[in-house]
């Protein structure tokens, strides 16, 4: 038996969903399928998703919600019309729009994620309906009726380990297709919850394992994961296989075909995890495994940026020798509620890297206000715009001479890092520049890796 999971973008028009359909009825082995919200249909085009976060802050707001309401409402429309469905199910996803806006939430937190979970709800409920009137024994089935529970952040949350066996336990007739939304999930308390965005991928892994099934298929609109973001490079070499944590690295650190959260609930069952194209199904397309062929080991499997991220630097003589010195500013982002995600330091300097997502409001000078209180620094600034490249493969701890060759490959296009750090993970170098000269840092670290590689190998 196989999960199957759907992106946004392959179920954004009713030729999309007749596309997912054929896929689906092509192998009986396809009998869990896992939805996400109807996507963009062209480059300008909203996520059903981003629009139903547009009608939360139209009820937050007090504003009327007719207009965008009917804009979502007619996303669905236009896929029912497609496949010459009668207005009931329309009729239906209205009416459960309605309640959604006008039920009490504890927060605007919880009314966020229970919004922006019915665009999978509603495609979810749509799609089965599509797939009865098509003649095929299909059924909607909800996060609840499968067990699955969450904990945690309303809009970040995570699932708990009983459900897994609930998932093992709920009776799957061998007959019948089952059709579950992606992306959220009740908790304990019959809250709806959300993963983070592009959750629905977590939502597959979840099953995968619950089902203990052999392969987790995600379909998306690329034909493989590339070695970089298409966006950078254009036709970059494909990716015949990525190890999980070559994957996790690279999802987190950019590489946004697939979640990088959605790598755990695998990992622990070992399930391969195959990414496909519905646009041309046949194309093998890149698998994630436990592990990949050795003979390909020594090269670079992928190079990733995420440019969304701020730099907060901080001198002060002697600060080395001071005991909990780094304890004290920790304490500080913890009480506005900061993760770091990386910290290198000297023997005066040290450099915190945050995702500016965190830095909402005044958090900022706040920041800076404590702290020169607490530890009086003898410089404090915060650099903006700063990205950090990956530089992943397994492996590559072994490649003596790569930093000389990608820093000379750097320097040769006069870009000098602002940050390195080599020798946390065996797997990756990381690489902090300036926005701006990340992506022709990522193109010239592509050209040397493709210059380097070993010609006879497949794997890149
Ligand atoms: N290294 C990469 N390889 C392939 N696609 C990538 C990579 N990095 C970013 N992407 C982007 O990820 C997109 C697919 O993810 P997403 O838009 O979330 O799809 P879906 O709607 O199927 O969930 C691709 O269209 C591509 O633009
Ligand atoms: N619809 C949700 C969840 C998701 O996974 O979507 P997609 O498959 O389109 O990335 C989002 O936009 O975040």
């Amino acid at each position: 038996m196989k999960v199957i999971k759907f992106g946004g973008t392959s179920l954004a028009t009713g030729s999309k969903v007749k596309q997912a359909l054929d896929i689906i009825t092509a192998d009986p082995q396809r009998r869990v399928v896992v939805v996400s919200a109807p996507g963009k249909r062209n480059a300008t085009d909203i996520k059903v998703t981003d629009l139903l976060q547009k009608l939360a802050d139209t009820v937050v707001d007090g504003l009327n919600t007719e207009k965008i309401t009917t804009e979502i409402i007619g996303r669905y429309l236009e896929i029912a019309e497609y496949f010459g469905l009668d207005h009931t199910i329309i009729g239906y996803l209205h009416k459960h729009l309605q309640l959604i806006i006008h039920r009490n939430y504890i927060n605007s937190e919880y009314l966020y994620a229970a919004f922006m979970a019915q665009g999978e709800f509603m495609n979810a409920q749509l799609i089965a309906k599509i797939m009865q009137h098509q003649g095929i024994n299909a059924q909607f089935v909800s996060p609840r009726d499968l067990g699955m529970v969450v904990e945690g952040k309303p809009q970040a949350t995570t699932i708990l380990e009983e459900s897994y066996d609930h998932i093992a336990d709920f009776q799957l007739d061998p007959k019948e297709i089952i059709v579950v939304p992606g992306f959220f999930a009740y908790d304990q308390k019959g809250n709806i919850t959300t993963f983070a965005r592009g959750g629905s991928d977590i939502t597959g892994s979840i099953l995968a394992r619950g089902f203990n099934v052999d392969l987790y298929e995600n379909f998306t609109d690329v034909s493989s994961v590339y070695a970089v973001d298409p966006h950078i490079v254009a036709h970059p070499r494909a990716i015949r296989t990525l190890t999980y944590r070559e994957m996790r690295e690279l999802a987190y650190s950019g590489f946004s075909v697939f979640n990088h959260e959605a790598i755990l609930p695998v990992i622990n069952a070992g399930i391969r995890v195959n990414i496909k194209n519905t646009n041309d199904p046949a194309a093998r397309g890149t698998f994630i495994a436990p592990t990949k062929d050795v003979n390909h080991h020594h090269h670079i499997t992928g190079i990733a940026v995420n440019k969304n991220y701020i730099g907060l630097y901080l001198h002060r003589y002697l600060m080395n020798t001071e005991v909990g010195f780094t304890f004290r500013l920790l304490k500080i982002l913890r009480k506005y509620s900061v993760s770091y995600e990386y910290l290198p330091s000297g023997i005066d300097d040290l450099t915190i890297v945050i995702n500016k997502d965190q830095l909402t409001g005044h958090k900022k000078d706040s920041i800076l206000t404590d702290i020169k209180a607490e530890v009086h620094p003898d410089q404090l600034e915060w650099f903006d715009d700063f990205a950090v490249m990956m530089v992943v493969g397994e492996g590559l701890y072994a490649q003596h001479d790569l930093l000389a060759k990608i820093m000379t490959c750097l320097a040769d296009i006069n870009i000098v890092p602002m940050m390195i750090n080599e020798g946390a993970s065996r797997i990756s170098l990381m690489i902090g520049v300036h926005v701006a000269q990340a992506d022709p840092a990522v193109r010239a670290i592509y050209e040397l890796s493709t210059n380097h590689q070993d010609t006879n190998s497949t794997d890149l």
